[in-house]
């Protein structure tokens, strides 16, 4: 499988550091960043192209990780998915509008192409999805995060954000992911706390479903990426785990 990277900084930096250790049974041939130089460095790794367009990869890949910004998606992925090409959404916030969503699965199933979306910065997705076969009552995100990681500064621990998901990600579009990955799992625009804590060095994910299966809480403490404090190794680590599971014929969970 051919891979092509839009959007060159922290995740795509873990998974093309794995592709060039043999970790990851794919090609990474393309890179694509509005700052060319992030490209081409990221290309040197592996030996692969830096391209000034999309369009230019696209005839060469067989799927495309989006590891760039929402806006990334709602401008690049319609055009991917209509070249026929698959792609992998990490800027999962962009599917929370429900006309940018229906659009790309329209232009996917037009084009016998496919959208994954990797679990990202949290754990129990699978058992959402599970949970939500059934009814579900509630599903709460908790996000702790240090304040340089939400991009401010402050002494004070601080609430940011009690609200829905839907709005969550327009508000925090960098950072809040996971509840969009949460919502779309369960099909529901879950409850969502964003928190500034100082006293903490990770960004940490408390999840809470309740429904008729019983109830479930998943905590994830993560590690940091050393170039972007936003964004939690974990996420590339999905993103990763995503692509090795792509070329294997036998898949655990949900
Ligand atoms: N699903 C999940 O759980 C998680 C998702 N994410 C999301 O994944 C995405 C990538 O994260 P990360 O690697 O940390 O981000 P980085 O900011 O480290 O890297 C993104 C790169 O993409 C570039 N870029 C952004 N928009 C465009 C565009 N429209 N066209 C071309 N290049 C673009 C950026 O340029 P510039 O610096 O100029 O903006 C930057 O070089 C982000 O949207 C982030 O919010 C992150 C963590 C968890
Ligand atoms: O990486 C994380 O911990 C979460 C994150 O930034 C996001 O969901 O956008």
């Amino acid at each position: 499988m051919i891979v092509g990277i839009v959007g060159c900084g922290a995740i795509a930096n873990l998974i093309t550091g794995f592709v060039r250790d043999g970790k990851v049974p794919v090609e990474l041939g393309f890179f694509y960043d509005r700052d060319l130089e992030r490209a081409e460095n990221l290309a040197s790794m592996v030996d692969g192209t830096a391209v000034l367009d999309v369009t230019d990869m696209l005839p060469h890949v067989d799927l495309v990780v989006e590891a760039a910004s929402p806006e990334a998606v709602r401008e690049l992925v319609p055009g991917i998915l209509e070249a026929g090409r698959d792609v992998v959404v990490m800027s999962v916030g962009a599917l929370m509008d429900p006309e940018l969503r229906s659009l790309l699965e329209k232009k996917a199933s037009e084009n016998n192409a496919e959208i994954h979306v990797p679990s990202g910065a949290i754990v129990g997705l699978d058992g959402l999805k599970a949970a939500s076969m059934g009814s579900i009552r509630s599903v709460k995100l908790v996000t702790r995060k240090p304040p340089r990681s939400l991009g401010i500064s402050m002494d004070e621990k601080k609430v940011l954000y009690t609200g829905k998901a839907s709005e969550a990600v327009k508000r925090f579009p960098l950072n809040i992911n996971v509840a969009a990955a949460l919502s779309l799992a369960c099909g529901r625009d879950i409850d969502v706390e964003i928190i500034a804590d100082p006293a903490v060095d990770r960004n940490v994910h408390e999840v809470t479903v309740k429904g008729d299966f019983g109830e479930f809480k998943t905590i994830t403490e993560n590690v940091r990426c050393s170039i972007n404090p936003k964004t939690s190794v974990m996420a590339a680590y999905s993103a990763i785990r995503l692509l090795k599971s792509l070329s294997e014929n036998m898949h655990i969970g949900t």
